[in-house]
């Protein structure tokens, strides 16, 4: 059934890292998300006091979810709305989860003549190469990225970078930034339009809290 024919508003939340911050800001916001939420198993969470429901997903899922309108709302990191491109209201920044898409390499990297770029992120990187009119051969692999360079997979990765803890631990340098990423809150847009109250209700006091966090 899709979500915009029920009454409850159904969230698509990243498990993971972003789980922790969004569900603080939640909680900061009064909504009421029990602490035994965090550790569960559950992919389906049921918060009928504040009439919505989580569906608890991997990141780069979300915004699937929330095209197909399985999900009205979501909450996503910038980088994953960038490489899945999917059709759907960017509504607003939450400002968790920071950190930023960079080029990373060895510190003596030098340019060769058939470069090759890993990353969790094809459609970003040759995107990114492509603007700058270089060729590239874009390489997609599924997580511990610094490896392609360390281990000659690849010459240069796109990749995130938050602390550069990784970087250093790796001895690897960020060549470039490339853009900042952020988590957003995202709409499907038929429930947009149907659930207009509830969704904007429900970003008005997000941005009321954030703006108290300031
Ligand atoms: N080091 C980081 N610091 C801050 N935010 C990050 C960092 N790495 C990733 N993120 C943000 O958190 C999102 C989710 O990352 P996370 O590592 O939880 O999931 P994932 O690696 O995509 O999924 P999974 O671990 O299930 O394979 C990313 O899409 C990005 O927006
Ligand atoms: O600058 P830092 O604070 O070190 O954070 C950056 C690291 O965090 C992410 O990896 P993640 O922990 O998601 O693991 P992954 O390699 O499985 O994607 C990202 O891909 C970097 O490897």
């Amino acid at each position: 059934m899709s979500g915009q024919t029920k009454d409850i508003l159904k969230v698509a939340m990243p498990k993971g890292r972003i789980y922790k911050v969004a569900s603080k800001l939640f909680r900061e916001a009064g909504l009421p998300i029990p602490s035994d939420f965090d550790d569960t198993r559950k992919l389906i969470i049921e918060l009928p006091e504040v009439g919505m429901e989580f569906i608890m997903a991997k990141p780069v899922d979300v915004p699937t979810y929330v095209e197909y309108g399985v999900a009205d709302i979501g909450i996503v990191g910038k980088d994953v709305l960038m490489e899945e491109n999917k059709d759907v209201y960017e509504l607003l920044d939450l400002g968790i989860a920071k950190c930023r898409m960079s080029v990373i390499g060895l510190p003596d990297w030098k340019p060769t003549m058939n470069p090759r770029v890993a990353t969790k992120y094809p459609s970003v990187a040759s995107a990114y190469f492509r603007e700058l009119g270089q060729q590239v051969e874009v390489i997609k692999l599924n997580g511990s990225i610094e490896l392609a360079p360390m281990i000659g997979l690849a010459d240069r990765i796109v990749d995130m970078v938050e602390t550069g803890q990784t970087l250093r631990e790796n001895g690897l340098v960020e060549m470039e930034s490339i853009f900042g990423i952020t988590s957003r809150l995202i709409a499907n847009r038929v429930s947009y339009r149907m659930k207009n109250d509830v969704i904007q209700g429900l970003c008005d006091r997000l941005q009321a809290t954030l703006a108290k966090r300031e």
